[in-house]
């Protein structure tokens, strides 16, 4: 990760650096990286003051821009690492501290957070329209992530704090949508759950995040497709023996699977620990399933929906059966929706998952 250096332009001195890109016309703001600078030094000050900040501590900023709020958590912390996407915004960033004490308590590091490799840091602070992937990058590995799904997933590796919103005025330009500022911490030690067996249930039960957790099991082909794949790895790891073949009787049709879960919840504007649900889901189907249905679809030698409907075999009954005890006499979660479940819920239907050999990665 390349460290910045400060760019050699002429002329660019300003009396203010709030105004200074805007002013001077530096650069043209790309909009497409969420480039809305905070131009009110009241609202950098208000939201640093509330990130509740230690002087012990080394604070991750993700998207610094030109720095109005790095220059103030370097008043607060021991240390700032700022990691800045657009080459010129680092260079400006990095000119501002130039010279000054606070230079030395300042890395500047170039590049994409989600992909970065990040150090060590207490509590991390964000200002960018990209505080999903980054939490999801924070608390596991880049990837697509249902925006829904990833709130649970912060929690359960990262603290997250609602700073506060910051109405898009305070911007220049302004953006087109308020906004939110979190504190993330993350979690020391991390839990002791595999990140993948979480993620992967987590998957399936945000498949539609207004869905009951029933109908995201029962509700899409593929996800029963893929959880009886992995129960028949776990078997033959486990030398469990399989009584494989169709069913007695059996032209069973699968239950058809929107009709599964009975009405579902109107969307709804929900914010969960400061990041806040703001996309509207027009397919909010995961690439993974996606992805994982048309493998499936390939491996069948199916063409997705002209393909017939084949009879259940025994092994996908009993997974079915599993499945079902698991959401209704295990756990009782099988009619709430994922979206209402906390983290100590999905804890209990991962382990209760697990008991029975259904596994997620
Ligand atoms: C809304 S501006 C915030 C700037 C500054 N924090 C402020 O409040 O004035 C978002 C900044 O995040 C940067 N950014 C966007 N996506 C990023 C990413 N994936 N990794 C690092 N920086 C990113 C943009 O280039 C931009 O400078």
């Amino acid at each position: 990760m390349p460290k910045v250096k400060a760019s050699k332009r002429n002329g660019s001195a300003s009396s203010s650096p709030y105004t200074a890109v805007a002013k001077n016309n530096i650069f043209k703001m790309n909009t497409d990286l969420g480039q809305h600078i905070l131009k009110n030094p009241g609202v950098a000050q208000a939201i640093v003051d509330k990130a509740d900040l230690k002087q012990s501590d080394v604070v991750l900023e993700v998207g610094p821009g030109t720095g109005n709020l790095t220059v103030k958590i370097l008043e607060k912390a021991k240390k700032v690492i700022a990691v800045e996407m657009d080459p010129r915004m680092a260079a400006e960033l990095t000119k501002r501290v130039q010279g000054k004490p606070e230079e030395k308590r300042l890395d500047v590091m170039l590049g994409d957070v989600i992909k970065t490799e990040l150090p060590y840091f207490d509590v991390c602070i964000s200002n960018t329209p990209y505080q999903r992937e980054f939490a999801l990058r924070l608390v596991a590995r880049p990837g697509d992530a249902l925006y829904c799904r990833l709130s649970v997933n912060a929690q359960m590796w990262a603290k997250v704090t609602h700073i506060m919103k910051v109405s898009k005025n305070n911007f220049k330009p302004p953006p087109l949508v308020e906004s939110s500022v979190v504190r993330l911490e993350p979690k020391r030690p991390r839990p002791q759950i595999s990140y993948e067996e979480w993620d992967g249930l987590l998957r399936i039960v945000f498949v539609r995040k207004n869905r009951t957790i029933r109908a995201g099991f029962f509700g899409t082909r593929a996800v029963m497709a893929l959880v009886e794949r992995n129960y028949r790895t776990w078997c033959a790891q486990n030398d469990v023996p399989l009584e494989d073949g169709p069913t007695v009787g059996g032209d069973s049709e699968p239950m058809d699977l929107d009709d599964v879960g009975g009405p579902e919840a109107e969307d709804e504007d929900e914010e969960w620990n400061g990041i806040i649900e703001d996309e509207c889901e027009v397919d909010d189907t995961p690439a993974f399933f996606k992805e994982e249905a048309a493998r499936l679809a390939r491996i069948s030698g199916g063409k997705g929906k002209s393909k017939p409907r084949h009879s259940r075999g025994k092994v996908a009954e009993l997974v079915r059966e599993k499945v079902r005890r698991v959401l209704e006499d295990e756990t009782g979660l099988a009619d709430r929706r994922a979206g209402k479940c906390d983290e100590g819920d999905f804890l209990k239907l991962l382990w209760a998952f697990n008991k029975e050999g259904i596994h997620f990665s």
